[in-house]
């Protein structure tokens, strides 16, 4: 069957941006509970913390070593890395499935069974299908390669990237859950038909990090809006194609900054702000 895919556009992505009201507090903006990085990929910490506080958010809660945390809190000292209540969670950017120590395990497998809105990545990707709230995946090309492989789904790295519609569908479909494919082209599905596409304005986003930068935003987008989740699992979907349009457009604003040169992924965090004004004034 052919998909009808529908381009995400800014008009869809400013009926999610949530502006804070008078009545708000940190708590009722929504707080991101995060547990990413490692000791050999101790940056993805780093900079999905910082783009989840960059997305607006009230507060993120970071769970890992000592020495990430200190990490996490000399760029983003406003970082709270006491356990407690989260309205949604990030997990696994900068981690190695096959690295799992016991006690992350368990700090994985609780955030998993929370039934709050969770978005897996990378080192997490894995869990999938354990999931008990709103989920979405975010993996690349070949982390889907590989996920479709340990779930006995063959499909080779050339494939994905020639149809990787059709791929994120079945993913979708498999797994039963949303799923955010990476590429030039992102595409989102899910298992109730939702397709979209986001469409990178240029293409300086293919940096190490910009995926990490991109977990954080959607992270911060899914705390921000637990009472729709709550109500509706399916605006899961709506919110990774936003987070998706917003990463892109920031990623643009950062290169017209720099004279329309090559960003960092810390450059990208940097830009959401301006972004997500913009879309709030629509
Ligand atoms: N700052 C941070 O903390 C960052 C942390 N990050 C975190 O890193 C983790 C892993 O993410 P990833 O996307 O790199 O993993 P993955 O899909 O396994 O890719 C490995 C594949 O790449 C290939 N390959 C390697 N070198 C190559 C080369 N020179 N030229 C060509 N190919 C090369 C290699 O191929 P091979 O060498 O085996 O032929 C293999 O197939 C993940 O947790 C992520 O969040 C990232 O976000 C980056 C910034
Ligand atoms: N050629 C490209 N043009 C535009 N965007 C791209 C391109 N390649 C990758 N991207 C985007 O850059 C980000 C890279 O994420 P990811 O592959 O997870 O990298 P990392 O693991 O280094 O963070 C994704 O948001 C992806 O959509």
């Amino acid at each position: 069957m052919t998909e009808t895919w529908r381009e995400w556009a800014a008009e869809d992505t400013a009926a999610w941006i949530r502006v804070p009201g008078a009545g708000d507090d940190k708590y009722a903006r929504g707080v991101l509970g995060v547990i990413t990085g490692s000791h050999d990929y101790p940056g993805a910490a780093v900079l999905g913390v910082e783009a989840a506080n960059r997305a607006g958010i009230g507060m993120v809660r970071y769970t890992g070593p000592r020495a990430l945390g200190a990490l996490v809190l000399a760029r983003r000292p406003e970082t709270v890395l006491v356990t407690g209540r989260v309205q949604a969670w990030l997990l696994g950017s900068g981690m190695d499935a096959g690295k799992r120590n016991f006690l992350l395990q368990g700090e994985l497998s609780h955030a998993l069974a929370s039934g709050q809105p969770v978005v897996l990545d990378a080192g997490a990707l894995d869990l999938v299908g354990v999931h008990t709230g709103p989920t979405v995946i975010t993996p690349h090309a070949r982390e889907l390669q590989r996920l479709l492989d340990a779930r006995e789904i063959p499909a080779s790295l050339e494939e994905i990237r020639e149809a990787p519609g059709e791929w994120a569908v079945r993913a979708a479909n498999e797994l039963g859950t949303a799923v955010l494919l990476k590429g030039a082209v992102t595409h989102i599905a899910d298992p109730t038909g939702a397709r979209y596409t986001v469409t990178a304005p240029g293409h300086w986003l293919a940096t190490a990090g910009t995926g990490d930068v991109l977990g954080g935003i959607l992270g911060a987008f899914a705390a921000g809006h637990a009472d729709a989740l709550a109500l509706e699992a399916g605006a899961i979907t709506a919110l990774a194609a936003s987070a998706a349009f917003v990463h892109g457009q920031a990623a643009a604003v950062a290169s017209l900054a720099r004279g329309g040169g090559p960003v960092t992924a810390l450059d990208v965090a940097d830009a959401v702000p301006p972004v997500i004004g913009e879309l709030a004034a629509m």
